[in-house]
């Protein structure tokens, strides 16, 4: 690709946009012309709707079986149809090979709206055996010279996106995978985009934070030159130095493959989406829709389940949660503007939801708890009543009193039924998960988003429909009612007819907490009796009350009749 002279100042990206969003949430008239000054310019199909731009192209996507991977591919499936080829590069995992994998996944139920539509969808994806932590990747040079021959656009989704990952693991594959996509794209002949997704926390460091590319908190070079001979209990040791402010390795490594993706800006076009915590759909393919336990659909199925009843959480703090498809409807066109106006710096989109249409962990927390009751998880341990605090003694005394008692009882029941005790494992377990995830749901930042508005702006009133990313019209109740539901049925994979039955089984856990806390009160009173005048004397004083009021009643009752 020709190079052309590159504005290093990502600020300047502000030249590139268009006019802001009216309130209404329509784009003012005229913003469909491209920006000017810091683009390449217009490559040819500059008019072209989003899918008009993607018919014919063929497109490389990494990290194709995650859960936004596996969105991104339905989408581009069911809204861009002409599209030419899907490529993924895929792993054999977990004794699967990877065709294997591929055929699970166009199975999900996920693609039940792709597939009704063209049931030969599958002719459109090219697998791609890909190990990303490999020298090269591990693609087979035939499958090199077919990628570098025709690809137009790149999504690069694949990432670690664990909380404890060692530092060397995540920054072989958030940082140095990264490197070697770019290398890769560099050969491609008729590379128009490469999308990179980060996430908003990369910088989380900061509070407020623009769509820009931070400096990296160190050199990316460096750090793999020095990581490269220490050995693992060395990094281990230093990993809280380096990572400073930043409460992970995770979010440490994004930061670094930001950089160097930035660094490529002179020899293609770029794009960087930043989502924050990513949820299930809120519209498409339908609402509700997800697929694992990662970030808060965990914490929900935990609470769900009757497991979790306290987290460290602030009830104001704005809960920066975006639904995957208004993700993946940014990411598309994203794509399209990038490939078509050619920005001449790496464009960062903050995906953000809490400036536009801001709720807060309070208000999840009511609305999760209420969703559960109303349609319940099967077979909950309680009955779903979390509570969030942001008092670290109260979460304390929470942890003690409604986790690892019943737990410690729980488990002291099987193991005299003859069974394996396993609640304290599942409580150690669970601590470890939300211990990780505090840190996001304590404080709150504020995020730049005017090349969102700006995204907005230039697209077509019919392409604002389909790649719909406008977050001021998700009504947040709804929203967390059908996440609940999405949760049940996709990632639990209840069957919904059971829910009278779950309901049941919740009136069942209320009646035995009531028994329980009577005889409780019953028992320690007793005790209270037997060793202490004072108590004898309250008891006698409060029966003898209860005796009088009883005898007034009684009296007055027979007078009136
Ligand atoms: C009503 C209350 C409202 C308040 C609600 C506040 C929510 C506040 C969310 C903030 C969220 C920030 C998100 C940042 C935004 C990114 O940038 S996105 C990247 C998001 N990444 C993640 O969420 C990854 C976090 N997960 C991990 O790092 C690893 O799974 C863990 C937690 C360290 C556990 O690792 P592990 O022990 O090796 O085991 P793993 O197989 O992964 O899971 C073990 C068990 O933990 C469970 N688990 C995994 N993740 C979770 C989870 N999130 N929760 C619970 N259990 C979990 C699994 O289900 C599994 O249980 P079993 O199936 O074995 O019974
Ligand atoms: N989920 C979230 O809340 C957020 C996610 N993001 C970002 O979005 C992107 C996608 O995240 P998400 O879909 O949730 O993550 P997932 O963990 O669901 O998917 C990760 C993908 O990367 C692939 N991958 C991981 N390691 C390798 C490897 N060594 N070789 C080949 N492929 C590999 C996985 O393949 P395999 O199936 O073989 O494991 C999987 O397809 C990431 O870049 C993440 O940082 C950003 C903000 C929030």
């Amino acid at each position: 690709m020709k190079r052309l002279n590159a504005d290093h100042n990502p600020r300047n990206k502000d030249r590139c946009e268009g006019q802001e969003l009216s309130r209404s949430g329509e784009a003012a008239p005229g913003t469909q012309t491209g920006p000017t000054e810091v683009c390449r310019g217009p490559a040819g199909s500059s008019m072209a709707s989003v899918a008009e731009y993607y018919a014919g192209k063929s497109v490389l996507i990494t990290g194709a079986t995650g859960f936004m991977g596996k969105v991104l591919v339905e989408k581009l499936l069911r809204s861009c149809p002409e599209v030419k080829a899907l490529y993924i590069l895929v792993r054999p995992k977990a004794g699967q090979s990877m065709q294997q994998r591929v055929n699970d996944m166009m199975k999900c139920k996920l693609f039940d709206r792709v597939r009704e539509d063209n049931p030969d969808f599958h002719q459109k994806i090219v697998a791609i055996s890909s190990e990303l932590t490999q020298p090269g990747l591990a693609i087979s040079s035939q499958d090199v010279a077919t990628l570098t021959a025709c690809i137009n656009v790149v999504f690069h989704c694949a990432a670690t996106i664990r909380f404890d990952e060692p530092l060397k693991h995540a920054l072989q594959l958030n940082v140095i995978a990264t490197q070697q996509l770019l290398g890769l794209a560099q050969q491609m002949h008729h590379l128009e985009a490469f999308i990179h997704v980060s996430t908003a926390y990369a910088n989380c460091n900061r509070k407020h934070i623009d769509e820009v590319v931070y400096p990296p908190p160190v050199e990316p070079k460096k750090l793999i030159e020095s990581l490269e001979w220490m050995d693992d209990g060395m990094v281990r040791d230093i990993t809280p130095r380096l990572i400073g402010e930043r409460p992970n390795t995770y979010t440490y490594t994004k930061a670094l493959a930001e950089y160097v993706v930035q660094q490529e800006q002179d020899k293609f076009s770029i794009g960087i989406i930043r989502p924050s915590i990513v949820g299930a759909s809120w519209q498409e393919p339908f609402p509700g829709w997800i697929d694992n336990f990662n970030g808060p659909s965990g914490v929900f199925i935990a609470a769900g389940k009757g497991i979790l009843r306290t987290m460290r959480a602030n009830n104001d703090a704005v809960a920066d949660l975006i639904p995957v498809d208004v993700v993946i409807n940014l990411t598309v066109a994203a794509g399209w503007y990038t490939a078509v106006h050619r920005p001449k710096t790496a464009l960062v989109y903050n995906c953000t939801t809490g400036g536009i249409n801001p709720f807060h962990w309070g208000e999840i927390e009511h609305h999760v708890m209420s969703s559960f009751k109303r349609n319940p998880l099967d077979q909950a341990f309680r009955r779903p009543n979390a509570n969030i605090t942001s008092n670290y003694l109260i979460n304390q005394y929470w942890i003690l009193v409604s986790h690892k008692f019943p737990a410690f009882i729980y488990d002291l029941f099987l193991r005299l039924s003859g069974q394996k005790p396993q609640m304290m494992r599942i409580f150690n377990r669970l601590h470890k998960a939300i211990g990780l995830l505090e840190y996001f749901s304590s404080q709150d930042w504020e995020w730049g988003s005017e090349n969102i508005s700006m995204l907005m702006g230039q697209l077509t009133p019919e392409d604002r429909k389909i790649f719909n990313f406008d977050v001021r019209q998700l009504n947040w109740p709804e929203y967390i009612e059908n996440y609940c539901l999405g949760t049940k049925k996709y990632v639990l994979n209840e069957d919904m007819s059971d829910i009278p039955a779950a309901r049941q089984h919740l009136r069942k856990l209320r009646n035995i907490r009531y028994t329980f806390n009577t005889l409780l009160v019953v028992f320690i009173w007793r005790v209270f009796i037997a060793r202490s005048q004072m108590a004898r004397n309250i008891w006698y004083f409060v029966v003898s009350l209860c005796f009088k009021f009883l005898s007034y009643f009684r009296a007055s009752s027979t007078l009136t009749n």
